[in-house]
């Protein structure tokens, strides 16, 4: 497709092979054979790296989200200082959602917050549909990155609508999701009428970012692990399926990952992905015999375990490449996204220990 390999085909002036689409990542993703298990880690591009704090020291998270050399700086850090297998775009799931005009800002040490937090019909019909202008900030910075990247694949993302739709109802970060709960159980057709804005802001945001020639697409419903598996797929499913079946056409894999999500996984894949992203909680192995043989697995160390001696860490990186060899295809990852405090000496080591001990057993 038109998007693959554009970086390396500008470069060249023709079309070869190689590129981001021949990439390790791409091909575990594809469930094809590879050299090594490729590994990234979400949150990548954030507070564990010094370079990370000192850019953004004067800058609000998102406006720095709107500023494509920023965002492509921010982005290329962690894949220089620590060699990993791809780039995730640097921005925010609550991105799409301010550019459709809601009121909301991302609080340090808090997250997103809502100035008006949505509970009637009228508060969702202000969600409008966005188009490439109203993120042609997303799309430089993609197209700069994809140049920049060169072989190395570059991973879009969008929240997906449960967890979105989590921070609207909630007007910020929450525990429990109560709020938004009641209003999914009590008001189930103002529950789909959001989240089917939602799906469609995301629709866009995604296509956006694969026209403007990512690799691959993460949608995040880091917050659907508070779901029973039967309200997941009631209330939930319909709405993320939808995007990922929007997506289907432009031939990227798609990875759909939560957080708790054991008993979920099963749903989540039959949701559209091609690869579904799997916490520490299930076993690689437990989680692709829910998941089925036609779909990748990415993850799934502790990112809690950074912090332990590095003889933890080791220990954990060999069962997991271990156990994620039960799966058509593995993508090595965290479970969830790096905490702050990780030192990033840690992370670098985990990149060269998953890439020696998966290649030794390569073939
Ligand atoms: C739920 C969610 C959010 N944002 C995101 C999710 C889904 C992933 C997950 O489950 O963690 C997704 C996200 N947010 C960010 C990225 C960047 C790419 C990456 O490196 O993974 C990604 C993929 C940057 C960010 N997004 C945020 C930061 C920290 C802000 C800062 O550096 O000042 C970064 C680097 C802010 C944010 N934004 C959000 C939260 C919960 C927070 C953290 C609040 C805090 O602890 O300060 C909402």
């Amino acid at each position: 497709m038109s998007t693959e390999n554009a970086g390396a085909a500008a470069r060249d002036g023709e079309s070869r092979r190689g590129g981001p689409a021949d990439s390790p990542f791409v091909r575990a993703c594809r469930r094809e054979p590879t050299p090594h298990t490729p590994v990234w880690f979400m949150r990548q591009a954030g507070r564990s790296l010094p370079e990370y704090r000192e850019i953004r020291a004067n800058v609000g998270m998102l406006d720095s989200c709107r500023r494509p050399e920023l965002v492509a700086e921010i982005t290329l850090q962690p894949v220089r200082r620590h060699g990993v297998d791809a780039a995730i775009l640097f921005s925010d799931i609550v991105v799409p959602v301010a550019a459709a005009g809601v009121d909301l800002d991302i609080v340090p040490g808090t997250g997103p917050v809502v100035a008006q937090p949505v509970r009637t019909a009228e508060d969702v019909q202000r969600i409008r549909p966005i188009t490439r202008d109203d993120v042609s900030y997303v799309d430089e910075a993609v197209r700069l990155l994809v140049t920049e990247l060169g072989d190395t694949p570059l991973i879009g993302f969008a929240g997906a609508p449960f967890t979105l739709a989590s921070y609207l109802v909630e007007g910020g970060p929450s525990r429990t999701h109560a709020k938004t709960k009641a209003l999914m159980y009590g008001q189930p057709e103002l529950w789909h009428a959001l989240c089917a804005r939602l799906a469609e802001v995301t629709l866009s945001f995604l296509t956006v970012q694969i026209e403007a020639g990512v690799s691959a697409v993460q949608l995040f419903d880091s917050w659907a692990g508070a779901l029973s598996e039967a309200d997941y797929r009631r209330y939930v499913l319909p709405h993320s399926a939808y995007v990922l079946a929007g997506l289907a056409h432009a031939g990227v894999p798609r990875i759909h990952f939560g957080v708790g999500t054991g008993e979920l996984l099963t749903a989540m894949g039959e949701a559209g992905a091609d690869v579904v992203g799997v916490d520490w909680r299930t076993p690689l192995d437990v989680a692709t015999r829910r998941i089925g043989p036609d779909k990748a697995v990415q993850g799934n160390l502790d990112p809690t375990v950074l912090l332990a001696p590095w003889s933890v860490v080791e220990t954990e990186v060999r069962r997991i490449v271990e156990q994620g060899r039960a799966a058509p295809g593995h993508v090595f990852n965290l479970g969830h996204g790096v905490l702050p405090e990780t030192d990033p000496d840690v992370l670098t080591r985990v990149v060269a220990l998953v890439h020696e001990v998966s290649a030794r057993h390569a073939g």
